[in-house]
């Protein structure tokens, strides 16, 4: 397993739209955060001069804009009015391969087929294995990859019914696109482990991991593709206006798990997914991080004359801590809310860079303090989540050079201590700041060099998700305490597969 975690996969799509490929591009535009590794874009359409269906593909390792820097791409190449997206974070299969950048596109007996998911399928061990012992011959190393031959081994005749034969036999997580020579087939697992939206745009159908794509398209949002729901968005679809829906079988003994580090971190605050605004949620973690940590438990002493102030560390924990200072001073613990760091944007995401030395190297590219804000003052720095503690180390180290009277640092999530095997690549258990030091909380402080430490309790986290969001589904929280909703295999590694 790789030294840093990495974040889920974005995926797109779109039916029966002049510009499909555009649109799909600035839909990856905006799910950007959730995969920075590759990037890709596969159309449909039928070529009257070949007299046949033609499925072209454009990807590349980079983000979403180096990928696609020249506009000859969508005129010439990416054709037709039905596309679909990826941007990878890898889970199964390495990151360096560029067998394993999606949509991946094949031809099989029922013509053209592509396919982008978002997720990680927690039996691809036990499928890979029967299709090496049948002679497949593999084009990637990674998971995605299986359920194309799943469909394409099918004894079923209809393409509908090889997908879902397909979609039965695989276990974990899974949002997909597929794209056939006719349909575009949007696919949430029944856990509804990862989020998935359904919207339309000038009268077509359109599908993404988050609404922020909805809005960068001007679409409209309709609804979530369910927990367990295949939609299939096609001619008739569109006559009908109403795609069709079917619906894989729940494992037996398991309900819904969202994936609820979605809401800690992962996805934008301005994205509604499984059915609320993360805004919201993210305050209501800040509010309920300021009943369990009242500012009167942390700050004992305050010399300073002046009151408490709370930063956050741009971008992914601004809203929750907002959440925490105006509860505080709603419960009459003043506080004052103010921005002390300043972030450069063109650093992307730390969790998501390859290695921990180029982690460090952004960390420190990345925050530069304000020193007005903090010279003098308590400082009460939240975060959303604290994985290596690289981040809060470096930012505490030049939040000191500043002269605070003192550091607090608050998480609106509980200590990360078990890997997860549903879509997010986090390092080892062993180095998980958490596990490090034995859940000593005491000692992870004295790490990172703060005056305390405060995490949100699991229980916590759960119910302020489940007040600000009271959908009834049910979350996964295995990252945070070890209990996984799906069997998965303990020690896959995500590079098992590679050839070198
Ligand atoms: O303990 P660590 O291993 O350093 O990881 C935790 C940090 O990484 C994430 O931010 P990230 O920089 O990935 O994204 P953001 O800019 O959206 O906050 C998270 O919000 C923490 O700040
Ligand atoms: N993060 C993801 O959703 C990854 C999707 C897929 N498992 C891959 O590694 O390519
Ligand atoms: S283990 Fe954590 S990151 Fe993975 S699906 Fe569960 S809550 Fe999300
Ligand atoms: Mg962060």
């Amino acid at each position: 397993m790789s030294d840093k975690p990495r974040e889920y996969c974005g995926i797109y799509g779109i039916y029966n739209h002049p510009d499909a490929a555009l649109h799909t591009y600035y839909g990856l535009h905006a799910l950007q955060h959730r995969g920075q590794e590759s990037a890709g874009i596969v159309t449909s359409y039928f070529d009257d001069d070949k007299g046949r269906y033609s499925m072209p593909a454009y990807k590349d390792f980079g983000l979403v804009l180096n990928v696609f820097s020249k506009s000859k791409v969508f005129k010439k190449i990416l054709r037709g009015k039905n596309a679909i997206g990826h941007n990878r974070y890898s889970t199964s299969g390495s990151s360096k391969n560029p067998a394993n950048i999606q949509p991946f596109r094949v031809h099989y007996r029922n013509g053209n087929l592509a396919i982008g998911h978002n997720g990680n399928l927690s039996n691809a061990k036990q499928i890979r294995e029967r299709f090496r012992k049948e002679g497949v011959l593999f084009q990637s190393t990674s998971d995605t990859e299986l359920i194309l031959h799943l469909i394409s081994h099918s004894d079923k005749e209809d393409q509908m019914d090889q997908i879902m034969d397909a979609l039965e036999q695989i276990e974990g997580a899974y949002c997909l696109v597929i794209l056939t020579d006719d349909k575009l087939i949007a696919v949430r697992d029944p856990n509804g482990f990862r989020p998935l939206a359904l919207g339309k745009v000038d009268g077509a159908y359109c599908v993404s991991s988050e609404t922020c794509a909805f809005d960068i398209n001007n679409a409209e949002y309709i609804r979530d593709v369910q927990p367990g729901e295949v939609i299939v968005i096609d001619k008739d679809a569109d006559e009908n206006n109403e795609p069709k829906s079917y619906f894989i079988p729940p494992q037996e003994g398991t309900g819904t798990s969202q994936c609820i580090f979605e809401y800690v971190y992962f996805s934008r605050p301005d994205s509604k997914i499984f059915g609320e605004m993360v805004d919201k949620i993210r305050r209501n973690l800040g509010k309920q991080l300021a009943k369990e940590h009242p500012l009167t438990d942390i700050v004992k002493n305050n010399t300073t004359g002046k009151k408490p102030v709370v930063i956050s560390v741009p971008d992914s924990s601004n809203t929750a801590a907002l959440g925490y200072a105006s509860e505080s001073n709603k419960l009459g613990n003043d506080c004052k809310y103010d921005i002390g760091l300043i972030r450069n944007h063109y650093v992307g995401r730390t969790f998501i860079s390859p290695g921990q030395k180029s982690r460090e190297q952004k960390v420190r590219t990345k925050f530069n303090p304000v020193r007005g804000v903090i010279e003098g003052r308590v400082v009460i720095i939240v975060d959303d989540s604290i994985v290596r503690g690289t981040t809060s180390r470096y930012l505490v180290d030049m939040i000191r050079e500043c002269n605070p009277a003192e550091i607090h640092f608050l998480v609106s999530s509980p200590p990360i201590i078990s890997p997860c095997y549903y879509g997010m690549d986090f390092p080892t258990p062993n180095e998980l700041i958490a596990n490090k030091f034995d859940r000593d909380i005491e000692k992870m402080a004295k790490e990172i060099g703060v005056d305390s430490l405060r995490y949100l309790s699991a229980d916590g986290l759960v119910d302020a998700v489940k007040e600000a969001n009271p959908s009834g589904h049910d979350y996964c929280t295995a990252c945070f305490t070890g209990n996984y909703p799906v069997p998965v295999n303990f020690g896959v590694e995500k590079e098992e597969n590679e050839l070198v």
